[in-house]
Protein backbone atom coordinates (compact mmCIF):
# COMPACT_ATOMS: atom_id res chain seq x y z
CA UNK A 1 0.00 0.00 0.00
CA UNK A 2 1.94 2.76 -1.40
CA UNK A 3 1.46 6.90 -2.44
CA UNK A 4 -1.49 6.42 -4.55
CA UNK A 5 -3.66 4.08 -2.10
CA UNK A 6 -2.64 7.20 0.58
CA UNK A 7 -3.57 9.92 -1.91
CA UNK A 8 -6.96 8.33 -2.50
CA UNK A 9 -7.88 7.89 1.23
CA UNK A 10 -6.74 11.35 2.00
CA UNK A 11 -9.01 12.23 -0.95
CA UNK A 12 -12.15 10.30 0.28
CA UNK A 13 -11.42 11.88 4.18
CA UNK A 14 -10.99 15.63 2.58
CA UNK A 15 -13.84 15.27 0.38
CA UNK A 16 -16.14 14.05 3.27
CA UNK A 17 -14.42 15.82 6.45
CA UNK A 18 -12.45 18.47 5.04
CA UNK A 19 -14.35 19.74 2.18
CA UNK A 20 -12.91 22.81 0.35
CA UNK A 21 -15.04 26.11 -0.75
CA UNK A 22 -13.50 28.99 -3.61
CA UNK A 23 -11.63 30.53 -1.18
CA UNK A 24 -9.55 27.59 -0.45
CA UNK A 25 -9.28 26.58 -3.91
CA UNK A 26 -8.67 29.95 -4.89
CA UNK A 27 -5.56 30.09 -3.18
CA UNK A 28 -4.33 26.96 -3.97
CA UNK A 29 -4.38 28.24 -7.62
CA UNK A 30 -2.69 31.59 -6.53
CA UNK A 31 -0.01 29.76 -5.12
CA UNK A 32 0.43 27.65 -8.10
CA UNK A 33 0.40 30.57 -10.33
CA UNK A 34 2.67 32.11 -8.52
CA UNK A 35 5.26 29.37 -8.62
CA UNK A 36 5.08 28.94 -5.04
CA UNK A 37 6.36 24.87 -3.71
CA UNK A 38 4.09 23.18 -3.09
CA UNK A 39 4.77 22.15 0.27
CA UNK A 40 1.39 23.64 2.45
CA UNK A 41 -0.32 21.45 4.66
CA UNK A 42 -2.96 18.96 2.90
CA UNK A 43 -6.84 19.75 3.35
CA UNK A 44 -7.01 17.07 5.90
CA UNK A 45 -4.07 18.82 7.60
CA UNK A 46 -5.68 22.42 7.55
CA UNK A 47 -8.86 20.87 9.15
CA UNK A 48 -6.79 19.30 12.27
CA UNK A 49 -5.05 22.72 12.74
CA UNK A 50 -8.31 24.30 12.99
CA UNK A 51 -9.59 21.67 14.84
CA UNK A 52 -7.23 21.96 17.65
CA UNK A 53 -7.60 25.95 17.49
CA UNK A 54 -11.71 25.43 17.94
CA UNK A 55 -10.46 22.91 20.67
CA UNK A 56 -9.07 25.24 22.71
CA UNK A 57 -10.78 28.24 22.20
CA UNK A 58 -7.65 29.66 20.30
CA UNK A 59 -7.82 33.72 20.33
CA UNK A 60 -4.58 34.23 19.60
CA UNK A 61 -2.40 32.31 17.31
CA UNK A 62 1.27 32.34 16.06
CA UNK A 63 2.33 30.71 12.64
CA UNK A 64 5.91 30.61 11.63
CA UNK A 65 6.40 29.75 7.58
CA UNK A 66 3.01 31.23 6.13
CA UNK A 67 3.83 30.19 2.08
CA UNK A 68 0.75 31.78 0.42
CA UNK A 69 -1.41 31.66 3.83
CA UNK A 70 -3.16 28.05 2.66
CA UNK A 71 -2.75 26.50 6.51
CA UNK A 72 -3.20 30.31 7.88
CA UNK A 73 -6.80 30.68 6.70
CA UNK A 74 -7.50 27.06 7.97
CA UNK A 75 -6.02 28.25 11.33
CA UNK A 76 -7.80 31.91 11.23
CA UNK A 77 -11.10 30.74 10.41
CA UNK A 78 -11.21 29.35 13.72
CA UNK A 79 -10.87 32.37 15.39
CA UNK A 80 -13.68 34.66 16.95
CA UNK A 81 -14.04 38.21 15.41
CA UNK A 82 -11.89 39.56 17.90
CA UNK A 83 -8.98 36.70 17.64
CA UNK A 84 -5.51 37.62 15.89
CA UNK A 85 -3.17 35.74 14.33
CA UNK A 86 0.24 36.49 13.07
CA UNK A 87 2.17 34.86 10.64
CA UNK A 88 5.70 35.42 9.87
CA UNK A 89 7.29 34.86 6.54
CA UNK A 90 11.00 35.38 5.73
CA UNK A 91 10.55 35.71 1.60
CA UNK A 92 8.37 38.90 0.78
CA UNK A 93 7.26 37.37 -2.45
CA UNK A 94 5.43 34.53 -0.47
CA UNK A 95 3.97 37.07 1.74
CA UNK A 96 2.28 39.09 -0.92
CA UNK A 97 0.52 36.03 -2.42
CA UNK A 98 -0.58 35.34 1.07
CA UNK A 99 -1.55 38.81 1.85
CA UNK A 100 -3.52 38.80 -1.28
CA UNK A 101 -5.24 35.38 -0.79
CA UNK A 102 -6.15 36.46 3.08
CA UNK A 103 -7.67 39.60 1.86
CA UNK A 104 -9.76 37.03 -0.87
CA UNK A 105 -10.79 34.67 2.17
CA UNK A 106 -11.97 38.05 4.14
CA UNK A 107 -9.79 37.66 7.29
CA UNK A 108 -7.23 40.28 6.78
CA UNK A 109 -9.04 42.41 9.77
CA UNK A 110 -7.74 39.02 11.98
CA UNK A 111 -4.28 38.00 10.76
CA UNK A 112 -0.99 40.16 10.58
CA UNK A 113 1.61 38.82 8.01
CA UNK A 114 4.96 40.27 9.61
CA UNK A 115 7.74 39.99 6.41
CA UNK A 116 11.61 38.96 7.58
CA UNK A 117 13.26 36.22 9.97
CA UNK A 118 11.35 34.77 12.26
CA UNK A 119 14.40 34.47 14.70
CA UNK A 120 14.57 38.37 14.40
CA UNK A 121 10.50 39.04 14.54
CA UNK A 122 9.90 36.78 17.77
CA UNK A 123 11.47 38.84 19.70
CA UNK A 124 9.49 42.02 19.11
CA UNK A 125 6.55 39.61 19.44
CA UNK A 126 6.23 39.77 23.58
CA UNK A 127 3.54 42.41 24.05
CA UNK A 128 1.28 40.56 21.71
CA UNK A 129 1.04 36.99 23.01
CA UNK A 130 0.22 35.35 25.30
CA UNK A 131 -0.62 33.14 22.36
CA UNK A 132 -2.78 30.30 22.86
CA UNK A 133 -1.69 28.18 19.61
CA UNK A 134 1.53 28.16 17.25
CA UNK A 135 1.78 26.58 14.18
CA UNK A 136 5.75 26.08 13.54
CA UNK A 137 6.46 25.43 9.67
CA UNK A 138 9.05 27.17 8.47
CA UNK A 139 13.04 26.31 8.27
CA UNK A 140 12.76 23.02 10.22
CA UNK A 141 16.71 23.79 11.24
CA UNK A 142 15.63 26.54 13.69
CA UNK A 143 12.82 24.61 15.20
CA UNK A 144 14.08 24.06 18.78
CA UNK A 145 14.46 28.08 18.85
CA UNK A 146 10.94 28.10 17.69
CA UNK A 147 9.89 26.25 20.22
CA UNK A 148 11.77 27.97 22.98
CA UNK A 149 9.75 31.17 21.34
CA UNK A 150 6.53 29.46 21.56
CA UNK A 151 7.09 28.23 25.44
CA UNK A 152 8.57 31.54 26.02
CA UNK A 153 5.10 33.26 24.03
CA UNK A 154 2.69 30.99 25.26
CA UNK A 155 0.46 30.71 28.53
CA UNK A 156 0.01 27.05 30.59
CA UNK A 157 -2.36 25.34 28.44
CA UNK A 158 -1.15 26.39 25.01
CA UNK A 159 -0.98 24.25 22.33
CA UNK A 160 2.45 24.26 19.54
CA UNK A 161 2.29 22.35 16.96
CA UNK A 162 5.34 21.31 14.54
CA UNK A 163 5.21 20.25 11.40
CA UNK A 164 6.98 17.55 9.10
CA UNK A 165 9.04 16.13 11.89
CA UNK A 166 9.11 12.18 10.30
CA UNK A 167 10.82 13.36 6.83
CA UNK A 168 10.14 10.14 5.46
CA UNK A 169 11.47 8.43 8.58
CA UNK A 170 14.73 9.92 8.00
CA UNK A 171 14.03 11.44 11.84
CA UNK A 172 15.55 8.04 13.28
CA UNK A 173 19.25 8.02 11.38
CA UNK A 174 21.07 9.54 13.94
CA UNK A 175 24.01 9.68 11.81
CA UNK A 176 21.70 12.21 8.65
CA UNK A 177 23.57 16.17 8.58
CA UNK A 178 20.65 17.09 6.83
CA UNK A 179 19.86 20.24 8.95
CA UNK A 180 16.33 19.66 9.01
CA UNK A 181 16.86 16.03 10.34
CA UNK A 182 19.13 17.51 13.05
CA UNK A 183 16.80 20.18 13.27
CA UNK A 184 13.67 17.86 14.27
CA UNK A 185 15.89 15.90 16.61
CA UNK A 186 17.32 18.40 18.46
CA UNK A 187 13.57 19.71 18.92
CA UNK A 188 12.46 16.06 20.31
CA UNK A 189 15.57 16.07 22.59
CA UNK A 190 14.09 19.35 24.11
CA UNK A 191 11.01 18.42 24.32
CA UNK A 192 11.47 15.28 26.37
CA UNK A 193 14.02 17.62 28.62
CA UNK A 194 12.01 21.01 29.22
CA UNK A 195 9.39 19.71 32.10
CA UNK A 196 7.09 22.77 30.81
CA UNK A 197 6.23 21.25 27.89
CA UNK A 198 4.41 17.74 26.95
CA UNK A 199 4.99 16.34 23.95
CA UNK A 200 3.62 13.61 21.47
CA UNK A 201 3.94 12.70 17.44
CA UNK A 202 2.26 11.61 14.39
CA UNK A 203 3.39 9.62 11.71
CA UNK A 204 1.54 10.52 8.84
CA UNK A 205 0.85 9.52 5.55
CA UNK A 206 -1.48 10.83 2.31
CA UNK A 207 -1.62 13.05 -0.70
CA UNK A 208 1.79 14.70 0.84
CA UNK A 209 3.77 11.59 1.22
CA UNK A 210 5.00 10.32 4.53
CA UNK A 211 5.80 12.72 7.92
CA UNK A 212 4.45 13.59 10.61
CA UNK A 213 3.69 16.03 13.08
CA UNK A 214 4.83 16.94 16.43
CA UNK A 215 1.93 18.12 19.14
CA UNK A 216 2.45 19.50 22.44
CA UNK A 217 1.22 21.71 25.61
CA UNK A 218 2.27 24.01 27.61
CA UNK A 219 2.22 22.69 31.20
CA UNK A 220 3.60 25.54 33.24
C1 LIG B 1 6.46 24.86 4.43
S1 LIG B 1 6.32 26.53 4.02
C2 LIG B 1 4.93 27.06 4.99
C3 LIG B 1 3.65 26.41 4.56
C4 LIG B 1 2.41 26.97 5.22
N1 LIG B 1 2.51 26.91 6.67
C5 LIG B 1 1.21 26.16 4.79
O1 LIG B 1 1.08 25.01 5.24
O2 LIG B 1 0.40 26.67 3.99
C6 LIG B 1 7.66 27.28 4.84
C7 LIG B 1 7.73 28.79 4.70
O3 LIG B 1 8.65 29.29 5.68
C8 LIG B 1 9.37 30.34 5.12
N2 LIG B 1 10.62 30.49 5.87
C9 LIG B 1 11.77 29.78 5.73
N3 LIG B 1 12.69 30.21 6.60
C10 LIG B 1 12.11 31.19 7.32
C11 LIG B 1 12.55 32.01 8.39
N4 LIG B 1 13.78 31.92 8.88
N5 LIG B 1 11.69 32.91 8.90
C12 LIG B 1 10.42 33.02 8.41
N6 LIG B 1 9.96 32.27 7.39
C13 LIG B 1 10.78 31.37 6.86
C14 LIG B 1 9.57 29.94 3.67
O4 LIG B 1 9.85 31.07 2.87
C15 LIG B 1 8.25 29.27 3.35
O5 LIG B 1 7.35 30.18 2.78
MG1 LIG C 1 4.74 21.86 6.57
Amino acid sequence: MKQDRWTAVDEYFQEQLAPHDDVLDATQQACAQAGLPDIAVAPNQGKLLQLLARMIDARTILEIGTLGGYSTIWLARALPDQGRLITLEADATHADVAKSNIERAGLSDRVDVRVGRALDILPTLRDEGPFDLAFIDADKVNNPHYVRWALELGRPGSVIVVDNVVRGGAVIDTGNDDPSVRGTRETVELLRAEPRLDATALQTVGGKGYDGIIIARVVS
